[in-house]
Formats: structure tokens, sequence, C-alpha cells
């Protein structure tokens, strides 16, 4: 089994209510994440899925998350964007672009701070 792993980061505001009281102010945070693929199968050029097919999927992805305010966004419609859901939202994002029968989007994490991240596992 291999397992590559791209990091890429944005910065966005939000709120969430019903978390902790300070969190129901507009805020912002400057978000790390960490992508990883999983696979067996390596192409002939040695490599499980080439580095530069996820980093230009996952700029797509944090073009639309960049600068936002998360709250407003059509994807956190029905939930709340905790990072929990932006780590789910961007493993759904990047798998449905990148997925194939020989490497899968295995999980991904978003840092909201040096200390304190959410990790989705697909
Ligand atoms: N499980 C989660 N808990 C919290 C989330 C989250 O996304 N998932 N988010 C928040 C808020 O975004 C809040 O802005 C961050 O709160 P918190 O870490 O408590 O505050 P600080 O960044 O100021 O860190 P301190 O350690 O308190 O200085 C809250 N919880
Ligand atoms: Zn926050």
């Amino acid at each position: 089994m291999y397992e590559l792993k791209v990091k890429t980061d944005f910065a966005a505001a939000h709120r969430l209510t019903l978390v902790g009281h300070k969190c129901e102010n507009l805020h912002g945070h400057n978000w790390k994440v960490e992508v990883c693929i999983k696979g067996d199968g390596l192409d002939e050029g040695g490599v499980l899925m080439d580095f530069g097919v996820i980093k230009k999927s996952l700029r797509g992805i944090m073009e639309e998350l960049d600068h936002k305010f998360l709250n407003e966004l059509e994807m956190f419609s029905e939930c709340p964007p905790s990072s929990e859901n932006i780590a789910r939202i961007i493993a759904d994002k990047l798998g449905a672009a990148v997925n194939s029968d020989k490497a899968r989007v295995y999980s991904v994490t978003a840092w909201e701070s040096d200390n304190a991240s959410a990790t989705y596992i697909v």
C-alpha cells in the first residue's frame, strides 16, 4: 500500500453556533489542509498518482473556500462550517475528481490552528 500526502491552505471566515460561546461571533482562520491518498498499484511512471493532478484539483477546491464567508456557501447550506465538515466536504470533492480503481482519497485533515485539527476518514 502506498500513501501520498499533499498539503494546502486557505483563509476564510465563519461563525459556529452551538459550539463555544466565542465561536458564535464572526471570526476567521488560516486553515491548513492535508489530504491523504492510498492505493496499491503504481503506474508505468512509478507513481500512484501524479502529485500535480492532486494539487490541481485541490487548487480548484481551495478557490471555492479562500477568502469566503463559509456560512454563506452552498456547500455549507445543510451543515455548519466546522473543521470536521470542511474536511469531509474537501474529501468528497477531491474524491469525485481524482479517485480511480488504483488510488482513492483516504482522509483529509483540516487544521484550524497549530494546535487543533479535524480529520475525516472516507
Ligand atoms: N471539534 C471542533 N471544535 C471546535 C471547532 C471545530 O471546528 N471543531 N471550531 C471552533 C471555532 O472555530 C473556534 O474559532 C476555535 O475555538 P478554540 O480553539 O476554542 O479557540 P482559539 O482558536 O482561540 O484557541 P484557544 O486555545 O482557546 O486560544 C471551536 N471548537
Ligand atoms: Zn472558528
